[in-house]
């Protein structure tokens, strides 16, 4: 019931247009059904004797000229007919066309809704969420409600009506004959819907096949890069030959089931067609019944036939309808992230306070515990800790990307969670630890916040994030494309292109989440000190594994286990027996360092 509302809700819009397509399936319908039936007048009353008893067949045939004109004319009778045909194929053209357009539609709005929602949904449900079920469900499970709408659901309409008016037209011709022609249609129906419920585990099972395959297809196209570095190549060729394999069999059992299915049909219809044919003509050679009435028979009973045998297979395409729109319907069922428009949107300056912050992603599992600090306006903070100990968890709530359960967090002493979502992320750059580059140029890429960035800007970023140099060495510079078919990027070249469409927003707050671990240790430092010059456009957080990214920074915060276990300058740490110390003897092996660096400092 509800996928029903959620369908028609889809189709607002383009239902005027669908139901003309009905209109015209009924149309077309009605003039198939008229042929048999002047077949038969030719036949009994034209070339017979045989007196018209419909007074509606009696007035197109005065319309035509009578029944001695056309006795001598029967090539009009002829081009009557042909130009039933004719109108039956114009009605047939407007169904599909009207019908195709309708449904087209209702899918774009669809897709359309679908990509918008999954748009506003929250950061949280993305990190979740399965990527190649989420495409699939905008692609395939979309594409099979557009083409329940555009074929079966009309096709559904056209069979009722041809139902009804062929019964009603054969019950009118002769009683006794259609109880014959009706003998098998039950048995045929019953067979239909039972087979089509059952091999509906075999559609499933070839569409999960399919599925599979595409899923392995997609993952090895993206890995491919790990598959070649692990010689892994014979192992995915494999593992890709049994999926296909798998749904080649799954596939072919289908179609066994599927031609078993119309064979079986064919010969029940076949029989039923026999049925009409021996009764028939030994009624007629009685003269029960009227050449033309057998004729017209035969005509109706293939006509009863096709719908009846479609049943089933239009019953489990509508199941599967569904069943797609169900999935979609879960999509939209997630809620979407609320921005709070009107929440304030206060001048950021830089300041940030942490205060006894507590943040768990699951029920009683701290991720983040006590967690206080102060950072003011334009300083460095740099955050270190071992892999897990809640880094960026830390950072994701200053951009609001998760709110923290216990605490408080301000900016310029406003709390976080009363500032505007959209405002704050507008506020706070975040370079991702996994830099995502779209498939556009360069240039576009820097400057994808706002396209309309003068160039100047994008070339100063480049600078600061020691990129420029790089660009220009390319072939064609900052136009080179990038993505699949642009050019290979080095992992530290993505990095800087990130940092570099970071800072050109020069937000007041900035957060490179260990975005520099791909550079060698000179860039970083070339890096840091154009970061360094820019001190008074932001405040800095730097999240590293590396001593000589963090040293300079105004405060490093030492994080274990989601606690603060150290804070203070690089030299201040040093001169602690802490988690920092020893991450700087490991990093720095020559113990002769540290009393360098020491006696430096108290020189
Ligand atoms: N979306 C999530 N849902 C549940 N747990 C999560 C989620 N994201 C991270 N975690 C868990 O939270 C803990 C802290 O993760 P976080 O990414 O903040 O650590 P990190 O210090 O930045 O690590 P790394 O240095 O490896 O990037 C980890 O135990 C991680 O498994």
């Amino acid at each position: 019931m509800k996928s029903i509302k959620s369908l028609w809700n889809f189709m607002k819009g383009s239902r005027t247009i669908y139901l003309f397509g009905i209109i015209s399936i009924i149309l077309a319908t009605f003039f198939t059904v008229l042929t048999p039936l002047f077949i038969r007048t030719t036949i009994d009353s034209i070339i017979g004797d045989t007196p018209i008893s419909s007074v509606y067949i009696i007035k197109i045939i005065n319309f035509l000229g009578g029944r001695e004109y056309l006795k001598e004319h029967l090539w009009v009778m002829g081009g009557f007919l042909i130009s039933l045909t004719l109108l039956r194929g114009i009605f047939l053209y407007y169904k599909s066309t009207l019908s195709s357009k309708s449904s087209e539609k209702t899918a774009k709005k669809v897709r359309d809704e679908l990509y918008d929602h999954i748009q506003k949904l929250p950061y949280e449900y993305h990190v979740k969420a399965d990527t190649g079920e989420l495409i699939q469900r905008c692609t395939s499970d979309v594409e099979t409600v557009r083409k329940f709408l555009a074929v079966q659901l009309v096709e559904i309409g056209g069979s009722i009506f041809t139902l009804i008016f062929v019964s009603y037209i054969m019950f009118n011709l002769n009683v006794k004959m259609t109880m014959v022609s009706m003998i098998a249609v039950p048995i045929i129906f019953v067979f239909a819907v039972v087979f089509f419920s059952k091999v509906k585990v075999a559609f499933e099972a070839s569409d999960v096949a399919e599925g599979k395959m595409s899923t392995v297809l997609q993952e090895n196209l993206t890995g491919i890069r790990v598959v070649k570095a692990f010689a892994r190549e014979k192992y995915e060729i494999g593992k890709f030959d049994e999926k296909n394999k798998n749904y080649k069999d799954l596939t072919y059992r289908l179609i066994k089931l599927l031609a078993w299915y119309w064979g079986c049909s064919d010969f029940l219809c076949m029989m039923q067609i026999g049925a009409v044919l021996i009764v028939g003509s030994l009624w007629t050679s009685r003269g029960n019944i009227s050449l033309g009435t057998l004729v017209a028979f035969v005509s109706y009973e293939e006509m009863l036939l096709w719908p009846v045998r479609q049943m089933g297979r239009v019953l489990t395409d509508m199941g599967k309808a569904f069943v797609s729109l169900k999935r979609i319907g879960e999509i939209f069922s997630n809620p979407i992230e609320i921005m709070e428009e009107n929440h304030e949107k206060p001048r950021i300056e830089g300041n940030v306070s942490f205060n006894n912050v507590y943040f768990e992603y699951e029920k009683n599992k701290p991720i983040l515990n006590n967690i206080t600090f102060d950072v003011k306006k334009g300083e460095t903070v740099a955050i270190l800790g071992p892999t897990g100990s809640g880094k960026s968890s830390l950072v994701y709530l200053l951009a609001r990307l998760y709110e923290y359960k216990d605490g408080s967090i301000t900016i310029d002493g406003i709390e976080l969670n009363k500032i505007d979502k959209k405002w704050i992320r507008k506020n706070v750059g975040i370079v991702l630890q996994e830099p995502f580059l779209f498939a556009k140029t360069v240039k576009e890429n820097i400057k994808l916040s706002n396209p309309m960035m003068d160039d100047r800007k994008v070339f100063e970023a480049a600078k600061v994030a020691s990129i420029h140099k790089d660009i220009l060495s390319f072939e064609n510079g900052y136009e080179t494309a990038v993505g699949e078919r642009g050019v290979s990027l080095s992992g530290g070249q993505k990095q800087r292109i990130a940092i570099a469409r970071t800072i050109i927003n020069e937000c007041p707050i900035v957060v490179f989440d260990d975005s520099l671990s791909a550079v060698d240790t000179e860039t970083d430092i070339s890096i840091r000190k154009s970061l360094n010059l820019r001190r008074n456009l932001s405040t800095t957080f730097i999240i590293s594994h590396r001593i000589s990214t963090v040293c300079e920074a105004d405060k490093i915060i030492v994080l274990d286990k989601g606690n603060i276990v150290q804070q203070g300058t690089h030299y201040e740490l040093l001169k602690e027996d802490g988690l920092y110390k020893r991450i700087y003897d490991i990093q720095s092996c020559p113990h002769e360092n540290y009393e360098y660096e020491m006696n430096l400092k108290n020189a």
